[in-house]
């Protein structure tokens, strides 16, 4: 028997740190109450469980796994499940909280929530996983449900790992429920648009910032880092658009070409290499830290939190930054970002694609009625492109960057439901 430590939080900015000190420059500048303050703050439900799974060589190994339940007031809680090595409870508290946000951007009615299990995918065959995933389902089944709290994929899941969360989920109740996840795959109800929904928000962001800062996409350069679900279509999109491409990354480093990368014939390399970009040879092969210093317009970190931070913002050359991951940049790097006049388009509105379309899935599964790629892209967009429009607007008239302009229409929005519900 072996037991999975959670990783320590390491000695680097936590991003539950960086998640409280922008909600609290929003919450000054909205003025809310020191009461309004603590609800807003405190997450209303957390969950640890120990996850005992037999593993294929008869072991049995104990995981540790999270749910946190950040907010309810807009409506049942939403967000992913990562499968990470480095999961921890502070981590998933402050992916709960940008999940409870970043509804309220987007309005869309849902509070905010995110698990975690603690583990190496990269690791684990899919059998263990799915041993692993329908033991976290078990002990969650008070958790979640279609009118309580809605998983997805996160880092590390997608709709295989979604597909096994409703089969174990539906068993325990006695009946099919679909409603209860999202991002499943389109035969067991998953929504078409869903699996490249995250990447096409950052699309329709970047472009949104493009056009402020007059770049024409059809001149327009960028780089990606990280390079699955969000990062690749992410880069599949941008291209669409005519922005070429310079430098993608995954764990095996980062690959630059400065004519501009063909991202199809990237995309089929890792499919066919178990995931990796390892090895690919449409581009030259650089440090995954060079990525960040090479001079484009537009700067996509779709990987994992904190890749930007004080070490490494000063050679950031792009013109935009638009978060394709949760909480890429640290708070201590916002400053800088700002004085170098670098336009960020922040997690909780850049990503918001995902939610989104897990909204429309969700409501699908609902009505048991299925739409067309065609209407759940065009409702994205409309969606994507009001929210920006919206958040640059608030922060003209605060005059703060899009950062804070989207906690402050995200806190006003939570904070103003939470009165109309008579909680106050
Ligand atoms: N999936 C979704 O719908 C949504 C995801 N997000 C956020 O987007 C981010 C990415 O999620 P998702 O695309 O789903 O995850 P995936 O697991 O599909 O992909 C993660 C990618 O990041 C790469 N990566 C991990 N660490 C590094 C690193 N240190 N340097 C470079 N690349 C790295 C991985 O490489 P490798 O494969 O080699 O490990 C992989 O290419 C996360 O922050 C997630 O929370 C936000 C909204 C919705
Ligand atoms: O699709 C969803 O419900 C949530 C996706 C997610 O976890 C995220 O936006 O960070």
């Amino acid at each position: 028997m072996s037991y999975i430590e959670p990783a320590p939080i390491k000695d680097k900015e936590n991003p539950l740190e960086s998640m409280m000190q922008r909600f609290d420059k929003a919450v000054e500048l909205l003025g809310i109450s020191e009461e309004m303050y603590h609800i807003l703050k405190v997450p209303r439900k957390q969950v640890i469980v120990g996850l005992p799974v037999t593993m294929d060589s008869g072991e049995i190994r104990t995981f540790e796994g999270y749910r946190v339940i950040h907010s309810t007031i807009l409506g049942p809680s939403k967000g992913g499940i990562r499968f990470d090595p480095e999961v921890n409870l502070d981590e998933v508290r402050a992916l709960a909280a940008w999940m409870t946000w970043k509804c309220a951007v987007v309005d869309i009615p849902y509070g905010g929530a995110k698990g975690g299990i603690a583990c190496n995918p990269r690791e684990m065959s899919a059998g263990e996983m799915e041993r692993l995933m329908r033991a976290y389902t078990t002990s969650m089944l008070d958790v979640f449900g279609p009118d309580q709290d809605i998983p997805a994929p996160d880092m590390g899941t997608g709709p295989r790992e979604m597909a096994w969360l409703m089969d174990e989920y539906s068993k325990a109740k006695g009946m099919t429920v679909p409603a209860v996840v999202t991002g499943k795959p389109l035969v067991l109800g998953g929504s078409l648009g869903r699996t490249e929904a995250t990447g096409r928000g950052v699309m329709v962001s970047a472009l949104a910032g493009m056009e402020k800062l007059r770049i024409n996409p059809y001149r327009a350069t960028a780089v990606v880092q990280g390079f699955g679900n969000v990062g690749s279509h992410a880069a599949l999109l941008l291209r669409d658009r005519g922005v070429a491409i310079h430098a993608i990354s995954d764990i095996s480093g980062a690959y630059y070409n400065d004519k501009g990368i063909d991202i199809a014939a990237a995309v089929a390399y890792r499919d066919n290499n178990k995931g990796s970009l390892e090895g690919f040879t449409g581009a030259e092969l650089i440090s995954g830290d060079d990525l960040f210093t090479i001079p484009v317009d537009v700067l996509v970190p779709a990987a994992k939190e904190d890749v930007i931070t004080r070490r490494n913002v000063e050679s950031i050359q792009a013109k935009m930054i638009v978060e394709g991951a949760n909480g890429p940049t640290s708070s201590k790097a916002d400053d800088i970002i700002n004085e170098k006049g670098i336009m960020v388009v922040p997690d909780i509105l850049a990503n918001a694609g995902g939610v989104t379309v897990s909204y429309f899935e969700w409501v699908q599964n609902r009505i048991g009625y299925k739409w067309t790629l065609e209407r759940v892209n065009r409702r994205t967009d409309r969606i994507m492109k009001d929210s920006f429009d919206k958040v640059y607007e608030t922060s003209v008239k605060y005059k703060v960057s899009l950062r804070i302009a989207a906690y402050i229409v995200a806190i006003d929005k939570v904070s103003s439901t939470y009165k109309y519900r008579g909680g106050f």
